[in-house]
């Protein structure tokens, strides 16, 4: 692992940060951490894995969890299961498929789960439950929502509010389109460091590693999800680069799953072309040669 963080700071091309979230366009893209928990338990990282980082949509992972949780399969009435094959806040296939979102990682098909977890309640007792739920995931309770990302996306954020305002004229939103988004902000804003990440994932791998928070199959079908939508328009490079469910965030994270083995978090925060990690990206295609980790 120190291996693999040497050899990635040797190439200067560190990619962009996100530059349309003003508070994320300022942290410094030189920067790498990788964490590995493995079916037993054991934790091994490298470089900056102290570092918190903005999670952004790798929240989408344990939003999606929670809302299946409380709805069930009904939630699938809302939103699908395909591929988006489009970026990863377009609005374009909103409209043509009558508000219905491809996914439940795409920005509207995030927003939807939102809204059901929402949904009967206030937006901080919604947010107190997913906050909730990660720090039991991760088992730490030093898991906090950064209010000046959450302020600045709110400030800049006239995509999703544009997403949620389309929803709600298709009639698929059942709160206000400010407090689903309010929540939905707040949620992408958590901070994690890699360690803290990686220890969340642990349930994702359907071991007996960490606390069990889905049955087997929901977790089964949790990690098909991440596989064909976790990367947006990039998910087919990723399955073919990396072969294993992973889920990406603009801060630079990506949560990968080794089925039944490990659970990995990576963060850099420099951006591909896609909108996922570029280094993080790299590592983990590196990790999963090496280790054999590719599920095909
Ligand atoms: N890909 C991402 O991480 C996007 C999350 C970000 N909060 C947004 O809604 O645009």
């Amino acid at each position: 692992m120190s291996e693999l963080d040497a050899d990635l700071r040797t190439d200067a091309n560190w990619g962009t940060p996100a530059s349309y979230i003003p508070e994320l366009a300022r942290v410094d893209p030189a920067q790498f951490a990788i964490t590995v928990v493995t079916a037993d338990g054991k934790i091994h990282s490298a470089g900056d894995s102290d570092t918190r980082f903005s999670v952004q949509s790798v929240t989408k992972v344990f939003t999606l969890a929670i809302a299946l949780g409380r709805s069930g399969d009904q939630l699938w009435q809302r939103v699908s299961r395909e591929p988006s094959g489009l970026a990863f806040n377009s609005i374009v296939q909103l409209e043509h498929e009558g508000g219905r979102p491809r996914n439940p990682f795409i920005n509207a098909g995030a927003i939807v789960t939102t809204d059901e977890i929402l949904s009967g309640r206030a937006p901080r007792d919604a947010l107190a439950e997913i906050v909730q739920f990660i720090r039991t995931a991760a088992g730490s309770d030093d898991i906090h929502i950064n209010e000046a990302v959450a302020a600045s996306e709110t400030a800049h954020g006239h995509r999703n509010f544009a997403l949620a305002h389309f929803l709600a004229s298709f009639d698929n939103l059942k709160n206000a389109p400010e407090m689903t988004l309010g929540t939905y902000f707040h949620h992408c804003a958590l901070e994690m460091t890699t360690t803290q990440l990686a220890m969340a994932g642990r349930f994702l791998m359907d071991a007996a590693t960490g606390p069990r928070l889905l049955s087997t199959a929901r977790v089964r079908r949790l990690n098909a999800l991440m596989l064909t939508c976790g990367h947006y328009d990039g998910s087919g490079d990723f399955a073919y680069r990396v072969g294993i469910p992973g889920k990406s965030g603009v801060g630079g994270g990506i949560l990968a799953i080794v089925p039944g083995t490990a659970a990995i978090a990576v963060w850099s925060p420099g951006l591909n072309r896609y909108g996922n990690s570029l280094k993080g990206t790299e590592a983990l295609a590196t990790l999963a040669r090496k280790m054999n980790w590719s599920i095909f």
